[in-house]
C-alpha cells in the first residue's frame, strides 16, 4: 500500500478519531462547570520525578487555561531539596512532616525551590504554549511569614497574603508558577511546606478547587484501600487515629483548612500518573481523594 492510500483507509475507517471527538464532547459540561475559576494545583516534588511527568502536568496546565480556567501553580520539591543538603553534606530532620529548617536549609531550599525547580516548571508550561510567570512568596510580598513553632527555626507558616499579583497575572492570561519560600516583614527567608502555601493561597484566591498532586492514588485507609470521599469530620479522625503519617499530615489539614477558608472541595490525587487534573475536573467519576465541608 503506498502511503496515500494508507492515509485513505486511515480516513475511511478513524475508529480513533471517532471516539477521541465522544470523549471531548463528553468533557463540554465539565469545561462549562470550570470556565472562569480559579484552580490551584500544588504540583509536589515526586510527582516531577522525570522530565515526561513534568512535561504531561504542563501540557495538563496549558490545557486548563486554554478552556477558560484560570489555573495558579504551586510547587514543592522536598526530595529535590534532599539530595542537594545531602550533596552539602548538611544533614535534615522532619517533624509532622515538615522540615526543621535552620537559616543554612531555608538557603538552600529557596535556591533549589524558587531557581531551579521553579524555572522547570516556567519553562516546561511555556513550552506546552502557555505563559508561565515564576514567583515565590517573596514576591509582591504574595505570602507573609512567621516562626511555626518555637525550636523549628525558619520553618515557617503564612501569616498574610496578598494576592494582587496573582490576580494582575490570570487575569491578563498568564500563568503564576508559585515557590512556597516566603520572608517575614525583616525579609528572612522561611521555609513553609508546599502544600500550606497552596492552601492558604487558594483560600486568599477564592479557588474552587484545590488539587494536590503528590505519589499516591490518594488518602489510604489501614488496609490501603483509597479513600475516594471524605469530610473534614472523616479527615481529623484520619490525622487523630495515626492513619496518615508523615507528608500526608500538612497535606490532610491544608485540605481542612482551606475547605474551611471556603474552597470548594481539595482533592489529592496520583501526579505520578499521567492527565490526573482532567481525570478529575473532566469525567463524572474523578481521580483520587476527593474532601469537602
Ligand atoms: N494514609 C495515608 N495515605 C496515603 N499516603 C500516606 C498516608 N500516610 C502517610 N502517607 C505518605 O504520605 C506521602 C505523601 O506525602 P509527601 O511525601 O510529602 O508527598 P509530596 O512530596 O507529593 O508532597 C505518601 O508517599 C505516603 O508515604
Ligand atoms: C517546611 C517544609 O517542610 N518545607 C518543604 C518545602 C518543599 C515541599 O513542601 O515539597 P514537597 O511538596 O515536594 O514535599 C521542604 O523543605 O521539603
Amino acid at each position: 500500500m503506498t502511503q496515500e492510500q494508507e492515509m485513505a483507509e486511515n480516513r475511511r475507517k478513524n475508529e480513533g478519531g471517532w471516539t477521541s471527538a465522544a470523549t471531548l464532547s463528553r468533557a463540554l459540561p465539565f469545561i462549562q462547570r470550570h470556565a472562569g475559576a480559579i484552580i490551584v494545583v500544588k504540583f509536589g516534588g515526586h510527582a516531577m520525578s522525570t522530565p515526561e511527568l513534568t512535561a504531561d502536568f504542563a501540557r495538563d496546565i496549558v490545557l486548563l487555561r486554554q478552556v477558560g480556567v484560570q489555573p495558579v501553580v504551586v510547587h514543592g520539591g522536598g526530595p529535590q531539596i534532599g539530595s542537594m543538603l545531602s550533596r552539602l553534606d548538611i544533614k535534615t530532620e522532619f517533624k509532622d512532616g515538615l522540615r526543621i529548617s535552620d537559616m543554612e536549609t531555608v538557603g538552600v531550599a529557596e535556591m533549589v525551590l524558587s531557581g531551579a525547580i521553579n524555572k522547570a516548571i516556567v519553562s516546561a508550561i511555556n513550552c506546552a504554549g502557555g505563559r508561565a510567570v515564576g514567583l515565590s512568596g517573596r514576591d509582591a510580598r504574595l505570602i507573609t511569614a512567621a516562626p511555626k513553632a518555637e525550636g523549628l527555626g525558619f520553618t515557617g507558616v503564612p501569616i498574610a497574603t496578598d494576592t494582587r499579583v496573582l490576580t494582575t497575572l490570570t487575569d491578563d492570561g498568564f500563568i503564576p508558577v508559585v515557590s512556597p519560600i516566603s520572608a517575614d516583614e525583616n525579609g528572612d527567608g522561611f521555609n513553609i511546606n508546599a502544600d500550606t502555601a497552596a492552601g492558604t493561597l487558594a483560600a486568599a484566591l477564592g479557588a474552587s478547587r484545590l488539587m494536590l498532586m503528590t505519589d499516591v492514588e490518594g488518602v489510604m485507609d489501614k488496609d490501603k484501600r483509597l479513600l475516594t470521599d471524605l469530610s473534614r469530620q472523616d479527615v481529623q479522625t484520619l490525622i487523630d487515629d495515626g492513619t496518615a503519617q508523615g507528608g500526608m499530615i500538612p497535606k490532610l489539614t491544608t485540605a481542612m483548612d482551606a475547605v474551611a477558608g471556603g474552597v470548594e472541595a481539595v482533592v489529592i490525587l496520583d501526579g505520578r500518573r499521567a492527565h490526573g487534573l482532567l481525570v478529575e475536573l473532566f469525567t463524572d467519576e474523578g481521580a483520587g481523594t476527593l474532601i469537602h465541608a
